[in-house]
């Protein structure tokens, strides 16, 4: 079996006096595609914020590729869930994506992009098939060629583990699977983690899902089961046990 390079024990964690997560426990090994569902609000931004080390650990451990997460973040990419720049914002997509260069370099954001900062960025965007927009200004794509632009950026800095936080909420059916199929073809160099609501849909790409609502509540290899689908986002919330392959 692969080695764990991300790896979650009795993870807790509270807003102010709402636990969001609850004794939470997760294994990712190298190579996998893990896809994280549940319900609303049951805490999977919040799981990923924190394996991203954008959140201070309460309680329980965290250590991505080893290290504690801050420490990994420049082996990470991260699609959020809401892009962090206004859609007006006055800069090309080459631009944007060489961004996530500079962030994972640690140098200033307005430092100058250099020549290997564009190459790098023009790479990125013909792995996602997106290099025709290069000049394009940021405000003026669709939503299914911005996800591609901002995976562009995940990739940019060349990470070991790429993050996505639900990338296809807001793109329709065709381009949903457009980026999966691509996700997948990434699948074969990076490990991916994924958050989505749509289990049936993602079920057909992910090696692996857990399910996640304040506790996991699943952690499968076999297809989800109604009982389980219930468990969920249905019925009460309590653990069961944790299956391996
Ligand atoms: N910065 C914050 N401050 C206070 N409460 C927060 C904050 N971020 C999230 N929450 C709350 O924590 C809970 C879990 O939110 P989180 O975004 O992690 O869930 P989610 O499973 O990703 O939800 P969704 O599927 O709707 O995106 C929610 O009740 C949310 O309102």
């Amino acid at each position: 079996m692969s080695e764990p390079v991300i790896q979650v024990q009795s993870l807790s964690f509270s807003y102010g006096e709402t636990l969001v997560l609850e004794q939470v426990d997760l294994e990712v090994r190298a190579g996998e595609f893990l896809g994280l569902v549940g319900p609303n609000a049951g805490g999977k931004s919040t799981l990923l914020k924190l394996i991203l080390g954008l959140y201070e650990l309460q309680q329980g451990y965290i250590r991505v590729l080893g290290k504690p997460p801050r420490l990994a973040v420049r082996q990470l990419g991260y699609v959020p869930q809401f892009p962090t720049f206004p859609r007006d914002f006055p800069i090309s997509v080459e631009e944007a994506v060489a961004l996530g260069r500079i962030g994972a370099s640690g140098r200033g954001l307005w430092g100058w992009l250099s020549q290997s900062d564009r190459l790098a960025a023009h790479q990125a965007l013909a792995e996602v098939e997106a290099e025709d927009l290069a000049r394009r200004p940021i405000g003026r794509l669709s939503g299914g060629q911005l996800q591609r632009v901002l995976l562009a950026r995940a990739l940019v800095s060349d990470p070991k583990i790429l993050i996505l936080d639900e990338p296809t909420a807001n793109i329709d059916q065709r381009a949903e699977g457009e980026i999966f199929d691509l996700l997948a073809r990434l699948n074969q160099r990076l490990t991916i983690l994924l958050v989505s609501h749509d289990i049936a849909f993602i079920s057909g790409y992910v090696s692996r899902v857990a399910c996640l609502n304040r506790t996991l509540i699943c952690h499968e290899t076999q297809p989800l089961t109604g009982d389980l689908i219930h468990r969920l986002y249905g019925g009460p919330v309590h653990r069961v046990e944790h299956r391996h392959a």
